[in-house]
């Protein structure tokens, strides 16, 4: 059974359709990249599943609930689908370990000790053992990063949304923000990325979807997509 379900989703800003009727399942364990121009709709459509937005049309589903629902608890499901965005939206005022613990402890309930046990094994999972105290403006924005990804792990979600993770990056601190995403896909997790590296889509995507102004125009496995493109559009995205 997929993991994740999305039915139909057309999303509207006053009269622009940003998302036209998606389509798209993603199975336990599958790692799916978005890509596609700016302002084709990849960020619109990671906010549309983290209920940062309503959906206009159609529905989605994590497991078999309806997570579109309005009877859905949007904590519940955020606790289930963590997101992460380009800028790292780390607390200034707080530490590392304050960032990484405050939904589990604040949202859900989660005690502090048990809380802070949990960061302190992510943190040295991911090589940051040393900054649990440290404030986020003594970290470089690739250490902010990787905090940032584990604060979306800390509530053990079903399932990972990058945004644009690496963007806001010097190049040279991009490899240890991609390092943790190669981790965590070996580790099994789910995730759906929005991204403009495209060779790093093809290094890890299970699957590549192209949209295209809001649809969904072709999707397949990195070397379908990028070797063998089917729509005019891709390869013109893809190759000019
Ligand atoms: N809150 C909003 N109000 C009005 N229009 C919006 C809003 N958010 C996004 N849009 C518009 O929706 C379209 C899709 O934006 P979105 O950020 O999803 O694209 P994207 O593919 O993620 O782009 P990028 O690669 O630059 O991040 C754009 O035309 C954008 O201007």
């Amino acid at each position: 059974m997929a993991l994740l379900t999305i039915d139909g989703v057309w999303k509207r800003y006053r009269h622009h359709n940003v998302l036209r009727g998606v389509d798209l399942t993603v199975d336990p364990h599958e790692v799916v990249c978005l890509i596609g121009a700016s302002g084709s709709g990849k960020s619109t459509l990671l906010r549309c599943v983290n209920l940062l937005e309503t959906v206009d049309d159609g529905a989605i589903y994590l497991d078999d609930q309806e997570i579109t629902d309005v009877r859905a608890n949007p904590d519940q499901i955020r606790q289930r689908i963590g997101i992460v965005f380009q800028a790292y939206n780390l607390f200034p005022h707080m530490t590392v370990l304050d960032n990484i613990t405050l939904a589990p402890r604040k949202v859900h309930g989660v005690p502090r000790t048990q809380a802070e046990a949990q960061a302190r094994d992510l943190l040295a999972r991911f090589g940051l053992a040393d900054k649990a105290g440290t404030y986020p403006d003594r970290l470089s924005g690739g250490q902010q990063q990787r905090v940032a990804i584990i604060r979306a792990l800390a509530t053990h979600p079903r399932l990972l949304l990058l945004d644009e993770v690496t963007s806001a990056l010097d190049p040279t601190l991009v490899n240890e923000v991609l390092g943790i995403i190669r981790e965590l896909k070996q580790s099994g997790m789910t995730m759906i990325l929005a991204t403009h590296e495209m060779s790093f889509a093809r290094d890890i995507a299970d699957t590549i979807c192209f949209l295209d102004q809001g649809t969904l125009l072709e999707h397949g496995p990195p070397a379908q997509i990028f070797d063998a493109p089917q729509n005019p559009r891709t390869r013109e995205f893809l190759y000019g």
